[in-house]
């Protein structure tokens, strides 16, 4: 079990308070004229991932605090807790191992007393031998011909990792392209399929539960779609996989048991590319890479577990963000990869952050009074900057953001990367120290301005700075290091979640909006006005029908 604290009645909390007391009426630009060692102090390294968490308004004496809060809510035993296997998603009564899905040490990990490592590497191996058999042409179409496309059909955490993760190593590419549906929206799968060939398409359905109101009506159009085109000679076992924990389903959908990948309870949605989840993830880049991945977030394993907090990744980050969450009452952080292939990061951690932290109950089941789990959001560099970095640097907001960028690209096309960093450089440094009005005026002055003109346009060029960042810095986007930064990602939210003492794994608050979406779906196609909901509810219902003319 978890051990269970109110962050808000440690000593730490309230040894932060008196800090920030002091330290929301300092600068950074005067922390960094003070101590020239800054960087040098706050700064941890990774392998190659350098991450410099120096520009954000802390002192040697607040990452102290801070690492006294995680010792105080007991993150160490939580830590242990997780790694070992003990139920800690208590309302779901489940065990939460994605970590054993990446152990390469196989060192045994017990669910119920039974080591799942064999079970793991089984699946492990019958995705490599599909995949081997697809990538090198053995696996054939109905008409004999070799497959060229995959579509994943799944959404959540059945999606977007895989998608995050095929469009982050899109150097890795082998032969085979992979599509990707999750909407239920009939707009995704036609425009989809549209330019496919049924022939040398393969479907995976991937669906932890099986059940999944989009991923089922999208699987159940691309069989028609496939049999249709076909003129039903298509057959469905060499077009259509599965990959789930619900064995039973998946033979209902007429899926033979042997093209069906399983994976178990203890694997959360938003944590399962490294499952089964991931058979699109190793078609497309093949096992080799796919196992890169896994080492990658192996490794980050073993530091998040091993590491003193002092030196600690993704402790450290959580601890920033607890602090720039409850302390500076920071309610988002924005993620901005200056990496095209980055571009669904900020997507995929907008649910592994904000599926596992956003709750308001805490582990004792009652009312938290203190914020929980922020807002996620953000776009690659440089897209960001000409769209929605006005804010961030002069909005009323505060926005902590994490800048992330390769030394080098998959892509050296003449300076571009050096142009591309120059922006990832500038931008903390901007946002650290602003403009001064001084500064203003003096270059105002510089341009021949008049008086009046300068005391006119002097406010607004004003940049107060003081604004947080991380710089997360490393050499380039490996599936190695690729893996170790979602690992990081994925422990800085468990440990935030252990100090906001909330249970992290479960999501009931996806479930009322399913529940009253099944109710409503035959009232849209009932022929009588509709009287059994609010008159909001009601009335857009009855619009709805009025111009679909029922
Ligand atoms: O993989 P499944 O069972 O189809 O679920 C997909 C998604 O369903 C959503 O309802 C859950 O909130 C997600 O956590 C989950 O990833």
């Amino acid at each position: 079990m978890l051990p269970k604290h109110n962050p808000t009645q440690t000593s730490a909390w309230q040894k932060l308070e008196m800090q920030f007391m002091t330290l929301q009426a300092s600068h950074l630009r005067e922390l960094f004229a003070e101590d020239p060692q800054r960087f040098e102090t706050l700064h941890a390294k990774f392998e190659d991932i350098l991450v410099d968490y120096s520009k954000n308004l802390v002192i040697g004496e607040t990452i102290k605090d801070l690492i006294e809060l995680a010792n105080e809510v007991e993150l160490r035993d939580a830590i242990d807790a997780m790694f070992r296997g003990d139920k800690i998603n208590q309302t779901e009564d489940r065990s939460v191992l994605h970590v054993a899905l990446r152990n390469r040490s196989n060192k045994p990990v017990l669910v119920d007393g039974e080591d799942v490592m064999p079970e793991v590497n089984r699946v492990l191996q019958q995705m490599k031998g599909f995949s081997d058999k697809l990538l090198s042409g053995q696996w054939k179409g109905f008409s004999g011909k070799v497959i060229t496309d995959i579509v994943n059909i799944g959404i959540g955490g059945s999606d977007l990792g895989p998608y995050m993760v095929t469009e982050a190593l899109r150097p890795y590419w082998k032969s085979i392209t992979p599509h990707f549906v999750s909407n239920v929206d009939g707009t995704h799968i036609a425009e989809t399929v549209k330019h496919l060939n049924p022939e040398t398409t393969l479907f995976i359905i991937a669906s932890k539960t099986f059940t999944t109101q989009e991923t089922m009506t999208n699987a159940e159009s691309a069989r028609a779609w496939f049999l249709d085109k076909t003129g039903g000679k298509g057959e469905v076992a060499k077009h259509f996989v599965a990959v789930s924990t619900n064995t039973t389903e998946v033979t209902k959908f007429g899926i033979a048991p042997e093209n069906m990948f399983v994976f178990w309870d203890w694997v959360g949605g938003r944590y399962s590319l490294w499952s089964s989840i991931g058979l699109s993830i190793i078609c497309t880049i093949g096992f080799e890479n796919f196992e890169q991945l896994l080492d990658g977030a192996h490794a980050m394993d073993n530091h998040f577990k091993n590491e003193p907090f002092e030196k600690n990744i993704p402790v450290l980050l959580a601890l920033i963000g607890v602090w720039h969450n409850n302390f500076f009452g920071a309610a988002s952080e924005a993620i901005l990869p200056y990496d095209q292939y980055l571009h669904r990061f900020a997507a995929y951690f907008q649910q592994g952050n904000m599926e596992s932290n956003g709750k308001s109950i805490d582990r004792d089941g009652d009312p938290v009074t203190y914020q929980t789990g922020p807002l996620i959001w953000g776009e690659p560099g440089t897209n960001g900057q000409h769209a929605f970095y006005q804010l961030i640097h002069q909005g009323t907001k505060i926005v902590p953001c994490d800048f992330i960028a390769p030394a080098i690209s998959h892509n050296p096309l003449g300076d571009h990367h050096d142009k591309l960093l120059s922006n990832f450089f500038a931008q903390t440094e901007a946002l650290m120290k602003g403009k001064t009005e001084e500064e203003v005026v003096k270059e105002l002055t510089a341009a021949g301005q008049s008086k009046d003109a300068i005391a006119f346009h002097t406010p607004f060029r004003v940049f107060d700075g003081n604004r947080p960042t991380n710089s997360i810095l490393f050499k380039q986007l490996t599936p190695r290091t690729l893996g170790s930064l979602i690992a990081m990602y994925e422990h800085k939210i468990f440990t935030q979640g252990v100090i906001w003492n909330i249970f992290s794994f479960d999501q009931w608050g996806v479930e009322l909006g399913k529940v009253l979406a099944k109710k409503i779906l035959p009232e849209l196609t009932a022929k009588e006005e509709i009287t059994s909901h609010d008159s909001s509810t009601n009335g857009l219902i009855n619009y709805f029908k009025r111009l679909k003319s029922i």
